[in-house]
């Protein structure tokens, strides 16, 4: 059989990870109950908007031995459904949940070699680099967020003697509709941009769809629209809107406000647009590509300068330019938790701010305090975690019978804010005495001083869930429901969609004029960050530095050593991980030597104190498949502190 390049490619990867046509007998990696429910869990959204279309897909091919099944990107299977006797035979070769049909695992197969290929594409019957696997016919699509990453698979998989030339249109479409659906909710709040190349193209499975922040950044785009307007992903984040479609922000706005018949638009590299607004405030574009030429791509709109987006930023959003609208730069997590904090404004609720080391939860206590209604009140802060109990006691309450008394943050922040900094590391009796003063709502007077009401804001943060410190017996659970009435996890920044408008303002910040090259921001955004938005500052901030008189951009040669090294490493992942545990083609298979699990990388960090890099040497993997590791084993915390060693 003549293989094609694209399958040529793919028996060459699955080579490489030591597979043999004939191996892998019963020993493939599958994930444990509970790994699996995480996957699950970390992958709610995806599973929930997917699983209509996995019912829509299974009527569609009921009673044709067949079993539709939804992948993560790492081919972890999160959901199946399937004829039964089929499925029981599916389920011989692992196509259940739980199952990874990742390639360096299974070789050439429908979902591993999408993903791997990122395309949609059928596997059939012996063209499965694993012979087992030659009674299946599979068609595959990747799935891709609004951000432009590719976040899972769809999959459609049959016994060879049913193959259908329109399983792969179907597969293809179905995985649309998931995108679709998973655009509407990201981005339900914001400006969205419709195009097509047919106006009754619009709202169908072709059209491009495209989310502004609100302050005019490209935040969102389907495979379509980056199609049509001939962007890449990279592009995602670092392009404004009135560059493509030479319409101001306010234009865009302004139309949005009022339902119009669709009106006719040039862009300024020719394209003829037609903008539509309805009444829910979304913006519908249609958009006819004239006599541009194929290599003619859009060029990147240079970043405006900082002075130009603070006065845009003023300008677009009255009202709204304060320290909490630095943390709106288009991500609809932080958007959403934007919008809760405003609602609070000002109210006697306990506020909990929750989240891994460095994704910004002092930031977002500072920007709650200058915010609100105490803005002009003092803002205090207590690290709970780098004092002992004699020093918090004093700092906390302060030293009343001293000369002169000293008189506490309790009392220094009156009027104000005081943010509890890792509010568990409290020792338990200060715990006991601060929960005290707030049910007195009542300060202990100073000598020669009335008693005051305490009329103190309380924002506590946290690593750690708040309500696990209390299961573990760290945190009173009186404290706790005293403490929390409001809580608010921070996306980690690797979930996050706004990573080119984070780079742009934590630049701003340190006073640089450069911006990140468009080309870096793809490799920027598939990197975990396991230091967050932290970890970016710090790098942005070295290379700026790097950057020479005459030159504006960042790009990769910019970065620090360590996370270039780290990027590199990323980029040939996962091949690198097999050619450090197999030691490249020729080893022994799969089956007889795996990555080490979760539990020996626990151990082996543990070993090194922590230290990442050093593991990641010890056990012949990337630190960033530590990392990882240790995230599914759920230890992804305590790794944290330790990650930027
Ligand atoms: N909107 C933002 N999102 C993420 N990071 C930010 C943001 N704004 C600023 N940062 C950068 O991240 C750094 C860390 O933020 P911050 O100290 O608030 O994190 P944290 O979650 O409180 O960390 P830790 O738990 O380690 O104390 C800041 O100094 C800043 O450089």
């Amino acid at each position: 059989m003549p293989l094609t390049p694209l399958l040529q490619r793919s028996w060459q990867r699955s080579q490489e990870a030591g597979l043999t046509p004939a191996g892998l007998g019963s020993a493939g990696p599958h994930a444990s109950a509970v790994q699996l429910a995480r996957a699950r869990d970390r992958h709610h959204e995806l599973i929930a908007h997917a699983r209509p279309v996995l019912e829509f897909l299974f009527e569609q091919t009921r009673g044709t031995d067949s079993v539709v099944l939804l992948a993560d990107a790492q081919g972890m299977l999160l959901d199946a459904i399937g004829d039964t006797g089929f499925s029981q035979r599916a389920a011989r070769v692992a196509l259940r949940p739980g199952a990874i049909w990742h390639e360096q695992w299974r070789g050439t197969n429908a979902i591993g070699t999408c993903l791997a290929e990122e395309q949609a594409l059928v596997i059939h019957g012996d063209e499965h680099y694993l012979d087992r696997n030659g009674f299946l016919t599979c068609a595959a699509s990747p799935i891709v967020d609004p951000a432009g990453r590719i976040i899972g698979a769809l999959d459609i998989s049959s016994d060879h003697r049913q193959a259908h030339r329109h399983t792969l249109g179907l597969v293809r479409s179905a995985a649309r509709m998931i995108e679709q659906r998973l655009f509407e909710t990201r981005h339900a709040q914001g400006l969205r941009l419709r195009f097509h190349s047919r106006p009754e193209g619009i709202a169908s499975l072709t059209e491009g769809l495209m989310a502004l922040s609100d302050d005019g950044w490209v935040i969102g785009a389907n495979a379509a629209a980056l199609s049509m307007l001939k962007l890449e992903r990279g592009h995602i984040g670092a392009l404004r809107a009135d560059s493509l479609f030479g319409l101001d922000l306010r234009s865009i706005e302004a139309m949005a406000r009022t339902p119009a018949e669709p009106r006719a638009l040039r862009c300024p590299d020719g394209t003829m647009l037609w903008l539509r607004v309805d009444r829910s405030h979304s913006i519908e574009v249609m958009a006819r590509r004239t006599d541009r030429q194929p290599d003619d791509a859009l060029p990147p709109s240079p970043s405006p300068s900082s002075s130009d987006r603070s006065a845009q930023t003023t300008q677009d959003r009255p009202g709204q330019d304060d320290a909490l609208s630095g943390f709106a730069l288009g991500d609809p997590t932080l958007r959403q938790i934007v919008g809760r904090l405003r609602r609070l404004s000002g109210a006697p609720v306990g506020l909990v701010l929750q989240g891994e080391s460095g994704s910004g939860k002092s930031a977002l206590a500072q920007a709650v305090h200058r915010s609100g209604p105490r803005r002009d009140g003092p803002l205090r802060t207590l690290h709970c975690a780098s004092l002992d109990a004699d020093l918090l006691d004093d700092t906390l309450f302060g030293r009343p019978l001293e000369r002169p008394p000293a008189p506490g943050l309790l009392r220094s922040a009156r009027g104000g804010t005081l943010v509890l900094d890792e509010v568990a590391d409290l020792p338990l009796p200060l715990q006991a005495r601060l929960l005290r003063a707030l049910q007195d709502d009542m300060l202990a007077p100073l000598p020669g001083e009335p008693a005051q009401p305490l009329d103190v804001a309380l924002i506590c943060t946290s690593r750690r869930r708040l309500i696990d410190e209390v299961a573990c017996g760290r945190l009173r659970e009186d404290l706790y429901y005293r403490l929390n009435g409001l809580t608010l996890m921070l996306p980690p920044l690797r979930e996050r969609s706004d990573l080119a408008a984070l780079c742009r303002q934590l630049l701003d910040a340190a006073g640089s004029a450069a911006a990140v090259h468009p080309d870096l921001l793809e490799p920027l955004a598939h990197y975990p960050w396991p230091g967050n938005g932290r970890q970016l500052a710090n790098a942005l901030r070295a290379a700026s530095v790097q950057l020479e008189p005459h030159e504006r951009m960042i790009r990769l040669e910019h970065l620090p050593d360590d996370l270039r090294e780290e990027l590199a490493t990323l980029a040939q992942q996962p091949m690198q991980d097999l050619k450090g545990i197999k030691g490249g083609l020729g080893g022994p298979g799969r089956a007889e030597r795996a990555l080490p699990d979760a539990a020996e990388v626990a151990r082996t960090v543990a070993a090194c104190k922590g230290n990442l890099s050093e593991a990641a040497r010890r056990l012949g993997i990337s630190r960033n498949t530590v990392y990882r590791r240790l995230r599914e084993a759920g230890e992804g915390t305590a790794a944290d502190d330790s990650a930027s060693r």
